[in-house]
C-alpha cells in the first residue's frame, strides 16, 4: 500500500512512529507537508501537485492537520477524497471535529452526556447566560482553542462576566460550560480507531490548575476504562464520524461527560502511557480500511 501522511513536520513523534509502523508493515509512506500540496480542479478531474510534480497511486493518506490549518488542511483531504484516495478521517468529520459547540450539539443530539454548555452573543444576554448555567465555577473556552490554550476557570460570576467581555472584545467564538469540579484536574483520553479504544490514559493537571493538557504541564498514565466509559468513547466518535479520534472524557459523579473529540490526536503520550503500539494500530486498520474501499471502488462494483 502507498501511505501518505498529511503532517507539517516529518520530525513529530507522531509522524515518525506512523512512517515507522508503516514501513515494518512493508508500505510505501511518505510525508507530505499539507501546505506544500496544490491542486488542479476541473469537471470530473482532481489533481494533486507536490513540489513540482504530479501525485498518484496514493492508496491511502493519513491527515494530521492542525488548528490553524484547517482550511487550507480541509481542502487537501477533500481534494484526495475526491481523488478517490482513502482517508480514516474525511474532510467533514476533521471539520466537524474542530468546532466544539457544533461537536456537542452532535453528541446531545445522540443521548451523549457532556458538561452543560451555554453559548450567546449578545452582551446583553450575558446574566441570564450565566443564570442558565447555575452557580459559578464556570469553564469558559475558545471553540476552536487546542492544548488547553484558551481555556479558563472563572470562579466568581464577576470573574466569568471579565472573561466574557475580553472574548467579545476579541471577536472569538467561545463556550460556557458548568465546571466538574469531581474530576478534579484529571481527565480521560481515549484513542479511538475504527470503533474500538486501543489506548487509553489519565492525565492530571499540574498542581494549581484543572486543564490536564499534557502540553499544559499535565502528567500521564495508564487507566482501565469502565465499559460505560469505552462506550461512551466508542459512540462519540462514530456520532463524528471519525474512524480515527482522541475522544476526551470527564469523570463525573452522572458518570463519563465528554469534553471534544479530536481527529489528529497525538501518539507520544498515549503511546508511553498506555504502553500500546498505536502507530501499529493506525495502519493496520488503514491497510483494513483501504483494501475494503477500493473494491467497493472497482468499476464493475460502481453503481450506475
Ligand atoms: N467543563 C470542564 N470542567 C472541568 N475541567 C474541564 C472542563 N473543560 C475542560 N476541562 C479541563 O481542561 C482541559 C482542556 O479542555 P478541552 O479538552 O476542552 O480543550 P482542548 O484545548 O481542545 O484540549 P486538547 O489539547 O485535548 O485538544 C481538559 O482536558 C480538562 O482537563
Ligand atoms: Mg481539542
Ligand atoms: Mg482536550
Amino acid at each position: 500500500m502507498k501511505i501518505a501522511i498529511l503532517s507539517r513536520n516529518a520530525r513529530l513523534y507522531s509522524t515518525v512512529r506512523l512512517v515507522e509502523a508503516a514501513r515494518a508493515r512493508g508500505h510505501s509512506v511518505r510525508v507530505l507537508d499539507p501546505l506544500r500540496c496544490y491542486m488542479r480542479i476541473a469537471a470530473g478531474v482532481f489533481e494533486m501537485h507536490y513540489k513540482g510534480r504530479e501525485l498518484r497511486g496514493i492508496d491511502a493518506v493519513i491527515p494530521r492537520i492542525g488548528a490553524s490549518i484547517t482550511f487550507y488542511g480541509t481542502a487537501v483531504v477533500r481534494q484526495f477524497e475526491m481523488m478517490g484516495v482513502y482517508t480514516p478521517n474525511d474532510s467533514d468529520a476533521i471539520l466537524r471535529a474542530r468546532d466544539k459547540l457544533r461537536t456537542l450539539q452532535l453528541l446531545a443530539r445522540e443521548g451523549i452526556d457532556l458538561p452543560t454548555t451555554v453559548f450567546g452573543d449578545n452582551p446583553d444576554d450575558t446574566a441570564d447566560l450565566l443564570a442558565m448555567l447555575g452557580d459559578p465555577p464556570h469553564v469558559i473556552k475558545l471553540n476552536e482553542g487546542a492544548q488547553g490554550q484558551g481555556v479558563l476557570l472563572a470562579e466568581k460570576k464577576s470573574a466569568a462576566r471579565g472573561m466574557i467581555e475580553a472574548f467579545r472584545s476579541l471577536y472569538t467564538n467561545f463556550l460556557v460550560q458548568e465546571f466538574v469540579r469531581e474530576a478534579n484536574g484529571a481527565d480521560l483520553r481515549c484513542f479511538v480507531i475504527g470503533g474500538k479504544v486501543v489506548a487509553a490514559m489519565q492525565r492530571q493537571a499540574p498542581e494549581g490548575d484543572f486543564r490536564a493538557n499534557l502540553h499544559r504541564g499535565g502528567s500521564a498514565s495508564a487507566v482501565e476504562l469502565t465499559t460505560a466509559e469505552a462506550e461512551t468513547a466508542v459512540r462519540a466518535a462514530r456520532v463524528m464520524g471519525l474512524g480515527i479520534a482522541g475522544v476526551d472524557l470527564l469523570r463525573s459523579r452522572r458518570g463519563p461527560l465528554v469534553l471534544e473529540v479530536n481527529s489528529s490526536p497525538g501518539l507520544e503520550g498515549i503511546e508511553s502511557a498506555s504502553g500500546v503500539d498505536v502507530a501499529g494500530a493506525v495502519i493496520d486498520y488503514l491497510a483494513r480500511m483501504s483494501a475494503r474501499s477500493a473494491k467497493a471502488l472497482r468499476p464493475r462494483n460502481r453503481r450506475k
